[in-house]
């Protein structure tokens, strides 16, 4: 298989969320690399918000991700697919290859990194950088040294790092090189979304020197 369609060289801001409510918010504040995150439900009950998800995505001109569900993701012509290790074991990577989706993958150590570079995917996602409260993780975090030292091998492919990122230590995420921060704390439970949206977009996305 050749590699997966390539993604922006730096995706910026990127916001996890489990709703088509938290898309809509978010392209309308001017997001534009976002994922959809439903959990663990049949795709017939996900559809519904996937295709409106896609739908969302396309009227904006973004880059819209969805997690997990990457049958319905062929289904409905999104831009991408976000898959971790466990996703890698099922999913019919071909399929997503032949439909022309971007991919990116989950990891947490060298031997997941090791396993997602032979896929070439669209982007390679490194987590989780610090603590979270979002997800139950079996591994420690990483933390920046070793989100550091896995960048030096990925200088020819789009960067993420997730887990943990606030808007306080987003600077500190970014000024390891890495190409994207994706966040869902940051901003589902900021006590203001739209200011953590707009200060970490400043951060993530600065204006291109004039
Ligand atoms: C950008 C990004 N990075 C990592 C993940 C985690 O994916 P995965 O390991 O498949 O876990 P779930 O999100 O499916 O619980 C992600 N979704 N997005
Ligand atoms: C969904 C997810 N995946 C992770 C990984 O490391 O693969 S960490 C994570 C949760 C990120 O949430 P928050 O920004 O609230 O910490
Ligand atoms: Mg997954």
């Amino acid at each position: 298989m050749t590699a997966f369609p390539a993604t922006a060289p730096r995706l910026g801001l990127y916001p996890v969320v489990d709703s088509v409510d938290w898309i809509e918010r978010l392209l309308g504040a001017g997001v534009r690399t976002l994922q959809l995150r439903i959990k663990d439900q049949p795709d017939e009950a996900a559809e519904a918000a996937v295709a409106q998800a896609i739908a969302l995505g396309k009227r904006y001109d973004a880059r819209l991700f969805i997690n997990d569900y990457w049958r319905l993701a062929i289904k409905h012509h999104a831009y991408g697919v976000h898959l971790g290790q466990e996703d890698l074991d099922v999913a019919d990577l071909k399929q997503i290859h032949q439909a022309g989706l971007r991919l990116g993958i989950s990891t947490h150590d060298d031997a997941e990194l090791d396993r997602a570079l032979a896929l070439q995917p669209s982007y390679i996602a490194l987590g989780h950088i610090f603590p979270t409260r979002t997800k139950e993780m079996p591994s420690a975090p990483q933390g920046l040294a070793e989100l550091q030292r896995h960048l030096a091998r990925l200088s020819h492919i789009p960067t993420v790092a997730i887990g943990g990122i606030s808007v306080a230590r987003a600077p500190a995420v970014l000024a390891t090189g890495v190409g994207s921060i994706a966040v869902v704390s940051a901003i589902t439970q900021a006590d203001d979304w739209r200011e953590a949206t707009r200060t970490l977009l400043a951060l993530a996305e600065p204006e291109p020197f004039a």
